[in-house]
């Protein structure tokens, strides 16, 4: 029942492809609107969860030329939840800067020069990651949900904070994990998600992806807690989100944050959609962003949590990149 009623419409693709990234990895991707269009570049959230056909809707189809893509391991990329870089001796696995290049290969692959890059949550700390790395492929950007990977963020999400305002969930979330192990969740599921016994990873995907389903809007979504009960869909989520989160993504602590590298972006328009009452990524990170970038448009969204679908930050997302039309 989600209220799309400021989106554009739900349009099908003009073109669709695979692109293979690396020897593990093959990239589902998609082109909607209008071929001719300015490129905008959709970065899903997770890391893990895939682009969804309302993610269409944040553009409009006769001006943009809209690239969605899902990342490795996520949606119909293959090999499914797969978070190996490449097959040699000893185990590689991919990392946050694997994906940076993989946007770079889409790009090259679509004879794009420059794109509107548009993120929320995991996708916003992969923007800020790509647009610091590639800061000559970007026109602008569009972030929501603002995360980057610290480890107060984390803590707060997966240990110690969340949980206060969604106990009965976050019990559920417990529950897979022995008592003893309780102390250190991130690490504790590492073990279950990884887990040689298909109904220990399976459960233990459903429960760590139901936690975050349950508590990404202000007003609990039933819809939005079913997709966590997909296997497919719970498993590579959860997999991956915490591969990326047990290594802490792979930057140095506020590594996106620092002067230094918020500096190499601050000329590009940016802008910020942030709702209050975000509990899974706290308003707090989008502040200390803002407070590094102050050019950049922060928008608060005063009745909203995490999610780009809840009406008010729907709207200021579909308005963000209406504006951006002028780049
Ligand atoms: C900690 N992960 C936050 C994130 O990136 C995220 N939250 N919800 C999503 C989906 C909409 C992709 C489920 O991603």
């Amino acid at each position: 029942n989600v209220n799309m009623s400021k989106a554009y419409p739900l349009i099908d693709p003009y073109s669709t492809g695979y692109l293979k990234v690396s020897d593990v990895h093959t990239l589902y991707y998609e082109e909607c609107g209008n071929p001719n269009g300015k490129p905008v570049v959709f970065l899903h959230g997770g890391p893990g969860g895939g682009i969804s056909l309302t993610d269409r809707g944040f553009f409009d189809p006769e001006f943009y030329r809209i690239v969605l893509f899902d990342q490795r391991g996520s949606g119909k990329s293959t090999p499914s939840a797969d978070l190996r870089e490449k097959f040699v001796f000893g185990i590689v696995l991919h990392t946050t800067w694997d994906v940076v290049e993989d946007i770079e290969k889409l790009r090259k692959e679509l004879n794009i020069a420059k794109w509107l890059v548009f993120g929320g949550s995991w996708g916003s700390c992969l923007a800020l990651a790509y647009s610091q790395k590639h800061t000559e492929q970007v026109v602008g950007m569009v972030l929501r949900g603002i995360f980057t990977l610290r480890k107060t963020e984390l803590d707060f999400f997966y240990q110690n904070g969340a949980s206060h305002i969604h106990p009965e969930a976050f019990e559920e979330y417990l529950a897979p994990v022995p008592e003893s192990e309780r102390d250190d969740m991130v690490k504790a599921y590492h073990k279950l998600l990884n887990s040689d016994d298909d109904d220990v990873r399976v459960n233990a995907a459903k429960a760590w992806s139901k936690w975050e389903m349950a508590t990404s809007k202000l007003i609990v979504d039933p819809l939005d807690v079913a997709k966590a009960a997909e296997d497919t869909w719970a498993n590579a989520f959860a997999r991956i989100e915490n591969h990326y989160f047990v290594n802490e993504g792979w930057m140095e602590q506020g590594q996106l944050l620092k002067a230094e590298n918020v500096n190499k972006i601050k000329h590009l328009p940016c802008i910020i959609v942030q709702g209050r009452y975000d509990i899974v990524c706290p308003f707090k990170t989008a502040w200390d962003l803002h407070k590094q970038w102050p050019e950049s448009n922060l928008k608060v969204v005063p009745n909203a949590g995490h999610s780009s679908r809840e009406i008010a930050t729907l709207a200021l997302l579909v308005e963000a990149t209406d504006e951006f039309r002028g780049l």
